[in-house]
C-alpha cells in the first residue's frame, strides 16, 4: 500500500516560488493501475520523482507498506529506489549496446542473485512481456520501439518492486503498439500484484486505469474510473 500524505514540492524560479505539487494526498492499493494526466508543466514528473525518491519533498511524506520515506537516510533511500521501485520512461532508458537479456539482468545484481538465476529470471520476464525468445540476445539498438519498451517493463519488474512508476510509457510508440503496452501494464499489475502509476497524455491508457487522477494547479483530483 502506497500512502501519499500532504506532499509539497516547491521550486524557486528567480524571485518567484512555484509549487507544482501543493498538498497532494492519495492512497493506492497493491496491484492497482493508476493514471495521472495533466497539462505540460503541471508537475506530473515532479510527483513521480518524489514517489521514486529521485527527489525530496519540501514537506509531506510518502509511506510505502508502513515505511516513511521522510524518515529514511540517503543510503536507505537508494536501497528503496533499487529494490522497491521499477521505472519505465518514454525514452526507455536501456543500455543500447547490451542485449535485452543483459538489460533485464542488470538490476538483479544489486539484489545479489547468482548469474544463472538472474539469466533464468530475465528470460521468464522477457517471455511474460512477450518478447520473442529469438530476440533475447539481440542488442537493444536493434529492437523496435515497442520491443524496447517491453524490455524496459521486464527490467522494471526484475526485483518484484512494490511500485512501478511509468512516465509516458506509450509516448514514443504508434497507436497499436501503445495499445499492446497498455494491455501489458494492465495485466502485469494484476499478475504481479504490483502497483503501477503511469503519467500519460494517452487518453486510452488513462481510461484503462483502475484509478484516474488529474493534476491541476498543484492539486491532484480523482476522476471516476472504470477498467474495461
Ligand atoms: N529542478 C527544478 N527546478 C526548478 N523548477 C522545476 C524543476 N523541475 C521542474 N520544475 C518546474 O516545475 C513545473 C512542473 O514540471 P514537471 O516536469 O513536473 O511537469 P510535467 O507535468 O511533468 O510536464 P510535461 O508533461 O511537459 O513533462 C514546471 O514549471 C517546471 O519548469
Amino acid at each position: 500500500m502506497i500512502e501519499v500524505k500532504d506532499l509539497v514540492r516547491q521550486f524557486k524560479s528567480g524571485d518567484r516560488t512555484i509549487k507544482p505539487v501543493n498538498g497532494v494526498s492519495f492512497e493506492l492499493e497493491r496491484g492497482s493501475l493508476a493514471s495521472i494526466v495533466g497539462k505540460s508543466g503541471s508537475g506530473k514528473s515532479t510527483l513521480l520523482s518524489l514517489l521514486g525518491a529521485l527527489d525530496k519533498p519540501t514537506s509531506g511524506d510518502v509511506v510505502v507498506d508502513g515505511v516513511s520515506l521522510a524518515g529514511l537516510p540517503d543510503s536507505k533511500l537508494t536501497e528503496y529506489r533499487r529494490r522497491d521501485i521499477g521505472f519505465v520512461f518514454q525514452q526507455f532508458n536501456l543500455i543500447p549496446n547490451l542485449s535485452a537479456l543483459d538489460n533485464v539482468m542488470l538490476p538483479m545484481e544489486f539484489a545479489g542473485l547468482r548469474k544463472a538465476a538472474r539469466a533464468q529470471r530475465a528470460r521468464e520476464l522477457l517471455a511474460q512481456v512477450q518478447l520473442d525468445s529469438g530476440k533475447h540476445q539481440r542488442r537493444i539498438n536493434r529492437l523496435s520501439g515497442g520491443e524496447q519498451q517491453r524490455v524496459a517493463i521486464a527490467r522494471a519488474l526484475a526485483n518484484e518492486p512494490k511500485l512501478i512508476l511509468a512516465d509516458e510509457p506509450t509516448g514514443n510508440l504508434d497507436e497499436q503498439t501503445g495499445e499492446h503496452i497498455i494491455e501489458l501494464l494492465s495485466s502485469l499489475s494484476r499478475d504481479h500484484n504490483t502497483t503501477i502509476l503511469v503519467v500519460t497524455h494517452d487518453r486510452s491508457l488513462a481510461r484503462r486505469a483502475d484509478r484516474r487522477f488529474r493534476l491541476l494547479q498543484g492539486a491532484l483530483n480523482e476522476e471516476a474510473a472504470a477498467r474495461n
